[in-house]
């Protein structure tokens, strides 16, 4: 059977035929809307402490460009906002557009971004990560809006530097030296709420943490990250793009706010 993906015959339309939690109650993303948000003024801010030698690879796997963080122990770790204790990061990874039109998968008051970037934390009461996927608060993501612009962010240089050489699927290179929180905007306002992976099993294991703020990428750097191969070295090239899920049903979850 053809594994899951992002084109017509294996694409999001299709993945509940082997992945049932597809089709559940609290799946991601959503679109937000701004008149349906609920300020909570209990909630707290959140702090990312990151250790920059925790960085191990990159890597394009075929669906996305991800970077690989030791999550070994409580190296680099997110706590506060909506969460209970500290959460191990594992990985960051990307969702984009075949334009700079769209490629966000949470959609924000309809406005679609060029790009979304995700920051995977694990929390360590669970065991390991395998484990944490099974549980309602197993899993907490920073997602990051990416927009493009004239003034782009350096600190995105170095993930777009390195694309050159994970070019086709299966290619992995060593990133190091490289703490992620420099990615962060400059506001930490946020948008809160109950979800699950945007990709296949789709489990609903994801404290989702939506940073309101995008940062800027340049034109030639959303270029250089639509120049990526779904395909081996040895296979005709085929741009890795538009590996986003569009918005699911809401399903009367409640979005929060950390800001009015
Ligand atoms: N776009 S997102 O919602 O932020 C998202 C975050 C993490 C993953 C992931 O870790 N997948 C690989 C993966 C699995 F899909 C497993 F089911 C599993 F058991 C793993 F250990 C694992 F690494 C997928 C999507
Ligand atoms: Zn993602």
């Amino acid at each position: 059977q053809s594994v899951w993906g992002y084109d017509s015959d294996n694409g999001p339309e299709r993945w509940h035929e082997n992945y049932p939690m597809a089709k559940g109650d609290k799946q991601s993303p959503i679109e937000i809307n701004s008149k349906d948000v609920r300020h909570d003024s209990s909630l707290a801010p959140w702090h990312a402490s990151y250790d920059p030698g925790a960085a191990k690879t990159i890597l394009n796997n075929g669906r996305t460009c991800r970077v690989v963080f030791d999550d070994s122990f409580d190296r680099s770790v997110l706590r506060g906002g909506p969460l209970t204790g500290a959460y191990r990061l594992r990985q960051l990874h990307l969702h984009w557009g075949s334009s700079d039109d769209h490629g966000s998968e949470h959609v924000i008051d309809g406005v679609k971004y060029a790009a979304e970037l995700h920051m995977v934390h694990w929390n360590p009461k669970h065991g390991n990560f395998a484990g944490a996927l099974k549980q309602p608060d197993g899993v907490a993501v920073v997602g990051i809006f990416l927009k493009v612009g004239k003034t782009p962010k350096p600190e995105m240089k170095r993930i777009l530097e390195e694309i050159d050489n994970i070019k086709t699927k299966g290619k992995e290179a060593p990133f190091q030296h490289f703490d992620p929180s420099i990615l962060f905007p400059k506001s930490r306002d946020y948008w809160t709420y109950h979800g699950s992976f945007t990709t296949p099993p789709c489990e609903e294991c994801i404290t989702w943490i939506l940073l309101r703020e995008p940062i800027e990428v340049s034109p030639d750097q959303m270029a250089k990250l639509r120049s990526l191969s779904k395909n081996g070295e040895n296979e005709a090239m085929n741009p890795l793009v538009d590996n986003w899920r569009p918005p699911q049903p809401v399903k009367g979850r409640v979005v929060r706010a950390s800001f009015k």
